[in-house]
């Protein structure tokens, strides 16, 4: 019997952005080839202007692309109309901001509860799995503090909390640990690594910081509007 091969967690084929300035067009993207799988880390380093935020964003289906196509699992998404767009990126992608972006009304908790409340899972499951990732995070004394309340690398820990919450299949960061000094953005990076090698999603990070990128298991740049692999 023939095993069934994996799909890859997210798939862009040649994938293109442009933008319109004044008399002149902007090609960022020029044709996009990346195969994230279940499981793996992907550092995408790149100079400022480069076009990390605008490919984290086309990945997240944020953005649509002007040409190629993007698969999340085996499903192409060029086709879909925004709300199936929406409904895919609720159930499989997470996003870490370099900036936390918690809810400051809300504990720690309420905020990992509130992606799993919008997906539908009632308010008890939703409690249950919160407080279980944010232990697995090392936060287990910390869950009804408020953000306000928490460190730097706590808030960062608890916004990871909430990119997983639903179980998504890839996990998209955009500098997640700029705003860090380097003694928390090392550990923070480890219990993001450590997340991904448990729950087997993919995860794609945008950063500047080689020490870090070189802990992942590939690292990839953009080279005139084309994505290249690294040492
Ligand atoms: N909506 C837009 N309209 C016009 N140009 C844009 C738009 N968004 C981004 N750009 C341009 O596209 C290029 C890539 O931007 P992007 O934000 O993806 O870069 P980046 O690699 O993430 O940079 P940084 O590391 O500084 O955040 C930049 O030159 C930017 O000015």
């Amino acid at each position: 019997m023939n095993a069934v091969a994996p799909s890859p967690a997210l798939h862009l084929q040649k994938v293109q952005r442009r933008y319109a300035q004044g008399e002149t067009t902007l090609e960022i993207l020029r044709g996009i080839d990346l195969t994230l799988w279940p499981g793996q880390s992907v550092a995408l380093i790149a100079p400022s202007g480069a076009g990390k935020s605008t490919l984290l964003h086309l990945a997240g289906l944020l953005e649509r692309p002007d040409g190629g196509e993007i698969y999340v699992g085996d499903q192409p998404t060029a086709h879909m109309d925004d709300a199936e767009r929406t409904a895919l990126r609720r159930l499989e992608i997470g996003f870490v901001y370099q900036f936390h972006h918690l809810l400051p009304e809300f504990s720690a908790t309420e905020n990992v509860m509130l992606p799993q409340m919008i997906r539908g899972l009632g308010r008890a499951e939703a409690r249950r799995r919160a407080e279980e990732l944010l232990a697995f995070l090392g936060l287990g004394q910390r869950l009804s503090h408020r953000p306000g309340m928490l460190s730097g690398g706590e808030q960062q820990r608890v916004a990871i909390a909430r990119a997983v919450a639903n179980t998504p299949r890839v996990l998209l960061a955009d500098e997640p640990t700029g705003n860090l000094d380097p003694k928390t953005a090392d550990h923070v990076f480890a219990v993001l690594t450590e997340i991904v090698r448990a729950s087997g999603l993919a995860a794609l990070v945008a950063t500047h910081n080689l020490e870090l990128a070189r802990r992942m298991d590939r690292r990839v740049t953009l080279r005139d509007g084309l994505l290249v692999e690294l040492e």
